[in-house]
C-alpha cells in the first residue's frame, strides 16, 4: 500500500464536492492502484445524529425529520451519480441502513436514555452511510470499490466517545485484511471502531483523520493525504486573519502545537501514529485540486520566517491557586494535576511563577465551576490553615500560541511578541513557554483576540508591511487633500516605508461610513456619499473602539469645538489621534493635561504637528529641544498664514475684504475666517507652544490686541463679517499707509516671554527679521539657552491645504515607526 487518503465531511457533503472526491480517487487508481480511502460522515450528519439522539432520549421534539433530511441528502447524491436503472439497489441499501438507524433511535426514545455506548452506535451511521454511498458510485463507474467497515479491524477499549486503539490487535487485523484485499480499492469508514465484545466505539470527534493515520502507520505507507476544505495548514485561522497563508511544510512537533491550540485542520491525536513511523501527512483541499498541500513531516523545509504559525483557542478560563504555603512545599502541583487528571479535566496551559507562590492553569470554560468545586474540596485543609489563600477563576479569556522550530535559540521572539501586544494595549493575563522553545503562549482577554492575532501575524509574517487603520473625520479642505495625498503615495509607502494606510472609517458632519475590509482612498468621498449612514459621531467612535483594530488612528480634520471630548475615550481604547484641529490643545489646561497624560500612559500617540505653522516642523523641533534639555527664553512669531498673507498683499487700492476672500479661496483661513481676524487662531497656537514648553497657561492669560474694529468683531455671520470689513476698508488702508510712510510694514506677532503671552499688530522696520515675508508665510523664532545669541528660526508657508494635509500625512506615517 502506498498511501491512505482521507476525505472529511465537507468533501463528502455535496454533489459538487463528491465529484472532486471521485476525480481524485479515479486519478489515483489510474496512477498507482496502491491506496485506500477513509471517509467521514457527510458534513453536519454527525451533529444531526447526536441531536436526534438527544431529542429521542428526552422524548421532547420530533427527531424523525432530522433522519429524513439525512436520508434525502444521500438519495440526492445517488440520483445525481447513479443512472436510473442502478439506483433502486443503492437506494434500498441506504434505506436499510437508515431503517436500522431509526430502530436505534426508537430504542433510545423508549428507554428515554442515551448512554455513551448507544451514542457511539448512533453516530457510526454517519460514516457507514457516506462510505456505502461513495462505494456504490465508484462501483457504478466500474472501479473495484469495496466498502470496508473499520469496526472489523480498528479495535479499541471501552471508553465510548473517545476510545483508545489497541494497536497490537488493530495492526495485526489491518495487515491480514489488506493482504486479502490488495486488488480492490478499499473505502473505509473513518471515526469508528469496536471493542472486544464487537460493540461500536468511536475515536473522538475528528477521529477519521486518526483512522487514516492508524491504517497508514500499520501498513507503513509512503504518505497519508488528508483532504479537507481549506488550503492546508495556514499561518493563522484565515477567518480571523485575512492575511494568513498556507504553510508549505511543517514539522510534526509544530503541527501538534498548532493543532493543540485550535488549528482544526488535523485532528491532533492523528499525528501520533504517522509521527511514530515518520510517514509524511499531506493536507490537501478537495475544493482546490491544484493546491500542492501542506506537508507535515519530521523535517521542516527552510522557513523564511522565525515562526511557523499562530493558533488560538477562543474561549478558556484561567484558574489561579495561590498561597504562601505553596512556596517550597513539594507536592502541591502533583496533587493538583492528579486531581484534574482523575476528574478528566483537560489542562490547556500551565504557568507557574518561580516564587512558587501561585500556579495558574487554563481549562475549557465549561469546566470552570466543576474545577472550582473540586479544588475547594481537595484543598480544603490547605485553605483552612491558610497555606492556600484561594482559588480564583477568570473567564472570557483566549489563548494564542506562537509556534515555530525557528524560535529555538533565536533571541528576541518573546520580546517582539510582548512589545507588539503592549503597543496595541493588549494586556497579557498569563504566559507560558516550554523549554523546547517551540511555543510561546499568551492568555489575553477574549475581546482582544482578533486584534492580537492580526498584529502578531503582521509582525512575524509581514514585518515588511505594517497596516495602520485610519479613521478620518472631516472631509473638507484638509481631509479631502489628505485623501488625495494618501492615494498618490500608496505604492511609495509600501515599497519604501513598509506601510499600508488602510482607511477603515470616514465621516463628515452629514454622513459616516465604516468598512472593516477597507475603503479605497481614491473613491472614499463617493462611497461615503453613496453608502454612508447619517452622521452619529458617538456611534461612529463606539464602532471604532468595538472594532479594536491594531494600529488604529483617529484623524480629526474638523474644526469642531466638541470633538476632542472623544479623544480621551479613544486613548483609553488604545487608539492614537492625529489632528490639525487646535481646539483640544488650547482648551482648559486640566483637560489638556489629562489628554496628554492618558496618551502617555496608554502608550498611544497624540500628534498635532499642524496645530502651529501647518506643515512646518514647529512642534517637533520644540519637543526635540525640550527633550534634549534646552530651556526656552522667548518664542516670537508670525503664526497666522491668513494675516501674513493679508499684510503681504493688502496695498492701497485693494479691498481688505477682497484680500481676505482670496486667502479663504487659497485655503489659508479657518473654516470661519473670523477666527483668524479676531486673533483667536493665533492665540490658540501660541498657547499650544507655551504648554509644549511646560507652562500651565490658560486662554484667559493671553492679551490679544484687536486689529479689526468692534463692528467687524461683532458680526453675527461670516457674510455680515465681510460686509463690515468692506465698510472698514478706510480704517485698514490708513493703518497700512501710515506704517508705509515710515518705511515700515505691519506684522501680526505673537510673543511668549517671561511666561507672558502678547499678541498684536506691530509696525516693524526693514532690519527686523520678520520684515521680509511672502504669501502665507509663518515665521517662528525660538530663543533658548542654546540658541541664545541668534534664535532658531523656522520659516515658510504656514497655511494651505497641501502643506497642512502633508503635515497630517507625516504625523500618520510617523506612527508607523512607533506602532507595532
Ligand atoms: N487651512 C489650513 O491651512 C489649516 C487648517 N488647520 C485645521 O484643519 C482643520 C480642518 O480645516 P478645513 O479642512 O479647512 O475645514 P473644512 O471646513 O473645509 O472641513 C471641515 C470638515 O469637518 C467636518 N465636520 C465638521 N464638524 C464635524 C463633526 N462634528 N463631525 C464630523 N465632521 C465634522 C465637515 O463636514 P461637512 O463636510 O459635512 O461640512 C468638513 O468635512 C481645522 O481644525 C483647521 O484649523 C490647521 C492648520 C492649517
Ligand atoms: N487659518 C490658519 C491656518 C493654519 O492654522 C492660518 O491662517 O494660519
Amino acid at each position: 500500500m502506498e498511501k491512505i487518503l482521507k476525505f472529511g465531511g465537507t468533501s463528502c457533503g455535496s454533489v459538487e464536492s463528491i465529484q472532486s472526491v471521485l476525480s481524485v480517487i479515479e486519478s489515483n487508481w489510474k496512477s498507482s492502484k496502491q491506496f485506500a480511502v477513509v471517509f467521514s460522515a457527510m458534513s453536519g450528519v454527525t451533529n444531526s445524529l447526536l441531536e436526534a439522539g438527544k431529542w429521542a432520549s428526552q422524548g421532547k421534539e420530533p427527531y424523525l425529520p432530522l433522519i429524513e433530511t439525512i436520508e434525502t441528502r444521500h438519495f440526492e447524491v445517488i440520483k445525481h451519480f447513479i443512472p436510473l436503472k442502478g439506483q433502486s439497489q443503492v437506494i434500498a441499501h441506504i434505506r436499510t441502513l437508515v431503517n436500522e438507524l431509526r430502530d436505534v433511535l426508537k430504542g433510545i426514545a423508549l428507554v428515554k436514555e442515551i448512554s455513551p455506548k448507544t451514542s457511539d452506535l448512533l453516530v457510526s451511521f454517519g460514516e457507514r452511510l457516506s462510505t456505502s454511498l461513495i462505494t456504490a458510485i465508484l462501483k457504478e463507474k466500474g472501479l473495484p470499490a469495496l466498502f470496508v467497515d473499520a469496526r472489523q479491524f480498528i479495535k479499541t477499549n471501552d471508553t465510548f466517545g473517545k476510545s483508545e486503539v489497541d494497536f497490537v490487535q488493530t495492526n495485526a487485523l489491518i495487515h491480514t485484511f489488506f493482504e486479502q484485499h490488495a486488488q480492490e480499492i478499499c473505502l473505509i469508514t473513518g471515526f469508528i471502531g469496536s471493542n472486544a465484545q464487537g460493540e461500536t466505539t468511536t475515536l473522538g470527534r475528528g477521529g477519521s483523520d486518526y483512522t487514516a493515520s492508524v491504517i497508514g502507520a500499520a501498513l507503513d505507507v509512503k504518505e497519508i493525504e488528508i483532504w479537507t476544505d481549506v488550503d492546508g495548514m495556514m499561518t493563522a485561522d484565515p477567518r480571523k486573519v485575512s492575511n494568513a497563508f498556507t504553510i508549505p511544510s511543517i514539522s510534526y512537533a509544530e503541527a501538534m502545537e498548532l493543532t493543540h491550540f485550535g488549528a482544526k485542520v488535523i485532528y491532533p491525536p492523528s499525528l501520533q501514529p504517522a509521527f511514530a513511523k515518520n510517514i509524511p501527512i499531506r493536507v490537501l483541499n478537495t475544493f482546490n485540486l491544484n493546491f500542492k498541500g501542506t506537508v507535515v513531516s519530521k523535517e521542516q523545509k527552510p522557513n523564511p520566517y522565525i515562526i511557523t504559525g499562530i493558533s488560538s483557542i477562543d474561549s478558556l478560563a484561567l484558574v489561579n491557586l495561590q498561597g504562601s504555603g505553596m512556596i517550597g512545599v513539594a507536592g502541591v502541583s502533583a496533587k493538583l494535576f492528579t486531581v484534574l487528571a482523575r476528574e478528566k479535566i483537560s489542562v490547556i496551559l500551565i504557568s507557574q511563577a518561580s516564587s512558587e507562590h501561585s500556579i495558574c492553569f487554563a481549562i475549557e470554560p465549561q469546566n470552570a465551576i466543576r474545577v472550582s468545586e473540586i479544588l475547594e474540596v481537595e484543598f480544603a485543609q490547605e485553605m483552612a490553615i491558610g497555606d492556600i489563600e484561594g482559588i480564583d477563576i477568570q473567564s472570557n479569556l483566549s489563548v494564542i500560541a506562537v509556534v515555530g522550530e525557528g524560535m529555538r535559540k533565536h533571541t528576541g521572539v518573546s520580546g517582539k511578541l510582548f512589545s507588539v501586544l503592549g503597543k496595541n494595549g493588549i494586556n497579557i493575563v498569563a504566559t507560558a513557554q516550554g523549554s523546547s522553545e517551540l511555543n510561546i503562549s499568551v492568555v489575553i482577554e477574549q475581546k482582544d483576540l482578533s486584534k492580537a492575532l492580526n498584529v502578531i501575524h503582521e509582525t512575524f509574517f509581514f514585518s515588511k508591511l505594517k497596516t495602520l487603520h485610519l479613521f478620518l473625520v472631516g472631509t473638507g479642505l484638509i481631509g479631502k487633500t489628505l485623501l488625495d495625498q494618501l492615494a498618490g503615495q500608496e505604492r511609495y509607502l509600501a515599497k519604501y516605508r513598509g506601510l499600508k494606510v488602510k482607511l477603515v472609517g470616514i465621516a463628515n458632519s452629514r454622513q459616516q461610513l465604516i468598512q472593516e475590509k477597507g475603503i479605497d482612498v481614491k473613491t472614499a468621498l463617493g462611497q461615503l456619499a453613496q453608502h454612508g449612514k447619517s452622521q452619529d459621531l458617538p456611534a461612529f467612535i463606539e464602532k471604532i473602539k468595538a472594532l479594536n483594530l491594531p494600529n488604529s488612528i483617529f484623524a480629526d480634520c474638523t474644526a469642531d469645538k466638541q470633538i476632542y471630548s472623544h479623544y480621551l475615550g479613544l486613548f483609553k481604547s488604545n487608539i492614537s489621534v492625529v489632528t490639525p484641529n487646535k481646539v483640544a490643545n488650547s482648551g482648559p489646561y486640566p483637560l489638556y493635561a489629562e489628554l496628554h497624560q492618558t496618551a502617555l500612559e496608554k502608550g498611544v500617540k497624540f500628534l498635532y504637528e499642524t496645530n502651529v505653522g501647518a506643515g512646518l516642523p514647529v512642534i517637533n523641533t520644540l519637543q526635540g529641544l525640550i527633550a534634549s534639555g534646552d530651556r526656552f527664553e522667548k518664542i516670537e512669531g508670525i503664526l497666522s498664514g491668513t494675516l501674513s498673507f493679508i499684510f503681504n498683499q493688502f496695498k492701497p487700492g485693494r479691498s481688505f475684504a477682497e484680500v481676505l476672500r482670496e486667502a479663504k479661496a487659497k485655503g489659508y483661513t479657518e473654516p470661519d475666517p473670523r477666527e483668524d481676524l479676531s486673533g483667536m487662531d493665533v492665540a490658540r497656537k501660541i498657547l499650544i507652544l507655551s504648554r509644549e514648553i511646560g507652562l500651565k497657561l490658560e486662554f484667559s492669560d493671553i492679551t490679544i490686541e484687536k486689529i479689526i474694529p468692534p463692528a467687524c468683531e461683532q458680526a453675527a455671520t461670516v457674510d455680515d463679517f465681510f460686509l463690515e470689513l468692506e465698510k472698514a476698508n478706510d480704517y485698514f488702508e490708513k493703518m497700512v499707509a501710515s506704517a508705509s510712510e515710515r518705511g515700515h510694514v505691519l506684522r501680526y506677532i505673537a510673543a511668549l516671554e517671561n511666561q507672558k503671552i502678547t499678541i498684536g499688530l506691530r509696525e516693524i522696520d526693514a532690519q527686523h527679521p520678520f520684515y521680509q515675508m511672502d504669501g502665507a508665510d509663518n515665521v517662528i523664532a525660538f530663543t533658548t539657552k542654546r540658541y541664545h545669541d541668534r534664535p532658531l528660526v523656522i520659516k515658510g508657508p504656514g497655511a494651505g491645504a497641501e502643506v497642512t494635509a502633508s503635515g497630517v500625512f507625516a504625523d500618520i506615517v510617523s506612527m508607523g515607526s512607533y506602532l507595532a
